[in-house]
């Protein structure tokens, strides 16, 4: 099998409570049909959002390559947050990069510290990335990173590379300082730009395979042109079926990639369903987990807790293996037979089986190997789903209106303006308990 699979199998009311019948799936079919032609008239338009899907096609690797051809670096960091940060982070852990790439997408001045100390800056690549251009962490990160730099003595104009909209700070900053600069494609919000410069600059710069991750997400594109049903397509099965079980109760998805280098894919996945489907007073609520790590703390709640979560279990089918030596001591004897891949998948395995033994909705996604034309395709494929679940779902998948709030107070608060939201901050209800 040479391609990514979903199986639908342990979410059927067959199976799970809540689990959907295959009535239902059939009924549920006609509105992704419906829901189909709408999602492949914006790709041939190129309306907002649903250009995302149309990357494939538009993003050229080797022009990224020729872009960053002069950053010879040994690591790269990424400053960025969300949607320009995830994406880039998910691409490289599963083309082997993550000890290489590093992110700051956050503003801890301890571990802003910590990691401007433990990087050889004379051979980092600084990749600062924003959409808006205007983001704050991403700014004042930036600031910071800059005056590291020349505190190093190392020339940051020489080792920068920025990927921002058509204008903003960040633009007139690349302009002024004639760093390279990479376009954030036009109407693809952050969350769904993996599959251009935003996701595969760090990649480029550590000689990563980017050919590949575009050439999986093509093939999912075609693949999405070419059906158009729940039955046919596989991220119109996951995204229908986590849209029929939210409706029945399933409010949690939690998101378990039996895979290290998959880590950093249930982040991304994190922010792609959560700031797409959480609105009008839906949407599920994403848990990030790690199979075999988080059977060991997570899975009693999975499997005995409510009846109110999706659980996905990703894996790939072909994975480097380590074997486990040999031992007669007694209750050890039956791991020395086996390898470290095998034991991983007798826990997959198991796992899925407990859910199932359980009554608990759980859906399975294979793809053939962790590498480019692999990470590439599950981007793509989890975009579809989450595209489709917005259009059955009725709400604005594309816009994030709720996340605008706490910026303007905080720009507030730090005088960066007059915003009534931050007036709001010195209102709060206090009831205290602790301290003197
Ligand atoms: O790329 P930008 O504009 O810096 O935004 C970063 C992230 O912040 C958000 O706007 C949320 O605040 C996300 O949608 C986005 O991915």
């Amino acid at each position: 099998m040479t391609d990514l699979t979903v199986d639908l199998g342990n979410a059927l009311a067959a199976e799970a409570r809540p689990g959907v019948s295959e009535g239902a799936l059939d009924r549920l079919d006609d509105r992704v049909a419906r829901a189909h032609e709408t999602i492949t008239a914006g790709m041939a338009a190129d309306g907002f959002g649903y250009a995302s899907l149309g990357l494939p096609e538009r993003t050229d690797p080797g022009a990224i390559e020729a872009a960053v051809a002069d950053l010879d670096a040994d690591h790269v960091l990424t400053v960025g947050i969300g949607g320009s940060a995830l994406g880039a982070a998910t691409v490289s852990a599963a083309l082997g990069l993550a000890d290489r790439h590093h992110t700051l997408d956050n503003v801890d001045p301890v571990e802003t510290r910590r990691l401007l100390d433990a990087l050889p800056l004379d051979r980092t690549t600084v990749n600062v990335v924003s959409r808006s251009g205007t983001t704050a962490e991403t700014l004042a990160n930036f600031l910071v990173v800059r005056e590291a730099m020349d505190e190093a003595g190392v020339d940051w104009t020489e080792r920068t590379v920025v990927t921002t909209g058509a204008e903003g700070p960040l633009r007139t900053a690349a302009t002024e300082q004639g760093l390279p600069a990479l376009s954030v494609p036009e109407g693809v919000p952050g969350r769904f730009s993996a599959l251009s410069a935003v996701g595969l600059v760090p990649a480029a710069v550590l000689g990563g395979d980017i050919e590949g991750v575009v050439r999986g997400g093509a093939a999912g594109r075609e693949a999405l042109l070419a059906g158009g049903s729940l039955f046919d397509y596989p991220g119109y099965a996951y995204g229908a079926v986590a849209y029929a079980l939210e409706q029945r109760g399933a409010t949690v998805t939690a998101m378990l990639p039996y895979a290290e280098s998959l880590e950093p894919f249930a982040e991304w996945f994190a922010q792609l369903w959560a700031e797409s489907l959480g609105k009008d007073g839906l949407g599920q609520t994403p848990a990030r987990a790690l199979g075999a790590t988080d059977q060991h703390s997570q899975l009693q709640l999975y499997r005995g807790g409510r009846h109110d979560k999706l659980v996905t279990l990703v894996r790939p089918r072909e994975r480097a293996d380590m074997a486990v030596p040999a031992t007669d001591v007694e209750g050890m004897s039956y791991l020395g037979d086996a390898t470290l891949g095998e034991l991983l998948d007798a826990e997959f395995e198991a796992t899925e089986a407990s859910l199932a033994a359980a009554d608990q909705p759980n859906i399975r996604v294979e793809l053939p190997r962790v590498d480019g034309p692999g990470i590439g395709r599950l981007l793509y494929e989890m975009e579809a789903a989450c595209v489709l679940a917005g259009e059955l779902l009725g709400v604005e998948t594309f816009a994030q209106p709720a996340v605008e709030w706490g910026k303007r107070a905080a720009r507030g608060l730090l005088g960066g303006g007059e915003f009534p939201e931050a007036e709001a901050v010195a209102e709060k209800t206090t009831r205290v308990v602790g301290g003197e």
